[in-house]
């Protein structure tokens, strides 16, 4: 694809979008561990059987990793799958979950959103409709419980 705006293409910068709209409205807001046998860390002890709660939600919008505008959209301060975003730190930006359980389709899931919007793209232009209202929900997974409402306009 063609260079983009500061000599990002546009396949780059689709997948900084996706990345950034996953960091936002992860699909799965937490996930679940039973933790196995007792494990010590330096300041925490979790015993054996206990179910641990990761909250992706909260990690994703940790302002001491995301910074003070960690609410809202910035697809350029996301590269790729967020390893340089989160300084190395792989555990604070966890849309499809990490290590040995971590989601199995997520390249699939990446790779048919950017053919989808590539698809869309070839022939509309769309803005948000007036009528969208922002309300993300949980309903099992984060989805916007208004739909998503824009406006096509042809190319
Ligand atoms: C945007 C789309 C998707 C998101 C956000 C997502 C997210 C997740 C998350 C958070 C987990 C749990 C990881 C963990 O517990 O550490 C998971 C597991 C899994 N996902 Fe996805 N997923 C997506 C799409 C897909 C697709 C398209 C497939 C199949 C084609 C898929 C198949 C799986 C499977 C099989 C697991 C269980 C892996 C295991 O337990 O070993 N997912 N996904």
């Amino acid at each position: 694809m063609a260079g983009g705006a500061q000599g990002i293409s546009r396949l780059k910068l689709m997948g900084m979008i996706i990345s950034e709209t996953l960091r936002l409205y992860p699909p799965a807001v937490d996930l679940t561990r039973k933790v196995q046998r007792e494990v010590r860390l330096p300041n925490l002890m979790l015993p054996a059987n206990m179910n641990l709660n990761i909250p992706a939600l909260a990690l994703h919008y940790d302002p001491k990793i995301w910074g003070r505008r960690c609410t809202s959209f910035q697809a350029r301060t996301i590269l790729g799958r967020g390893s340089k975003a989160t300084n190395n730190r792989p555990s604070a930006y966890i849309p499809f979950g990490l290590g040995p359980r971590a989601c199995v389709g997520s390249s699939f899931a990446i790779d048919e959103v950017k053919i989808v919007l590539a698809m869309i793209l070839q022939h509309y232009a769309f803005t948000l409709s007036p009528n969208y209202i922002h309300s993300p929900i949980q309903v099992i997974a984060i989805r916007p419980k208004h739909g998503v409402q824009v406006v096509l306009h042809v190319l």
